[in-house]
């Protein structure tokens, strides 16, 4: 991409794509991708498994380069920009972060620890004022009174909300969610909407992208979808406009129905 294809608002977006393509062998895991994500926007990325999902949050995290094209995270360009210093400007929340973080790590210390890039509390000395702001994400997310317990003790849905609190520790000015509401029952998934519909709803909240395969898990109060299918937009802009039968069952590959109820929606085949 030319220097003069860059956004003059470059520095109100905290995503910019430009003809972005991500290959690895001989296949093309994202092509042709070109999306703008503004600070107060909240967006979901729906899509089935292998779409390319994951691949696009990465790069989000300057966790990896684009093959072509080129992407601006917080105003910086990939590949012009030292990703160690990017990094913790982003929060992120996957399924990679939980494996890494030890069973036996108290979960204030797995929040906590987040501001010092570090997975486990090591020998770090941390401030109070630092213990006092992850006590409050904790309660902010409903488990406060689980600070003092081993991460390895908690229900998967407490760890994922766990993990959320870790995301915001940094006070990040991005917010990356890759599946929070994966391998949760009904009730956790219920709660869990529940709290990010309260986090979208913050306007003091960074701007967010969640990832998900089910459109039941789009919080009320998320505002943008990217449809996603073999590693292409099918469709992106606001979530009223996006979100159709038509847009899910060609992003799904089958005849698809969506309905809708009050915020919330749910989709099943025609
Ligand atoms: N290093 C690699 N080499 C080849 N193919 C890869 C590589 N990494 C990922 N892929 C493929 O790229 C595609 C997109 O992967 P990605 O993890 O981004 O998808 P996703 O939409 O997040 O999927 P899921 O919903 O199943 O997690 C998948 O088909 C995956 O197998």
């Amino acid at each position: 991409m030319s220097e003069q294809s860059v956004p003059e608002n470059i520095d109100d977006l905290v995503v910019h794509m430009a003809d972005v393509g991500v290959r690895r062998g001989g296949s093309k895991l994202l092509n042709g991708i070109n999306w703008s994500v503004e600070l107060d926007e909240r967006w979901v990325i729906l899509g089935g498994n292998g779409a390319g999902k994951t691949t696009l949050l990465r790069m989000a995290a300057a966790e990896m380069h684009p093959s072509s094209g080129a992407v601006h995270v917080l105003g910086e360009q990939l590949g012009k920009v030292d990703m160690f210093e990017l990094r913790p400007r982003v929060g992120f929340c996957s399924a990679a972060t939980a494996n890494r973080i030890p069973p036996d790590e108290k979960v204030v210390d797995v929040v906590v620890s987040a501001g010092y890039a570090v997975m486990g509390r090591w020998r770090e000395e941390y401030e109070s004022l630092d213990i006092g702001r992850a006590q409050e994400l904790l309660d902010g997310l409903g488990i406060g009174r689980f600070a003092d317990r081993l991460f390895g003790t908690l229900s998967e849905g407490e760890r994922k909300r766990t993990l959320i609190a870790r995301a915001l520790m940094t006070d990040p000015e991005l917010l990356l969610l890759d599946e929070p509401a994966a391998g949760l029952d009904l009730g956790g998934r219920e709660d869990l909407v529940a709290k990010l519909t309260e986090l979208a709803l913050d306007p003091d909240a960074p701007a967010t992208i969640l990832v998900t395969h089910h459109v039941e898990e789009i919080p009320p109060g998320f505002t943008h979808l990217m449809l996603l299918s073999s590693g292409a937009v099918v469709a992106q802009g606001l979530i009223d406009d996006v979100l159709t039968s038509e847009n899910l069952s060609a992003a799904f590959g089958q005849q698809l129905l969506l309905e809708r109820s009050g915020d919330r929606f749910f989709a099943r085949r025609a």
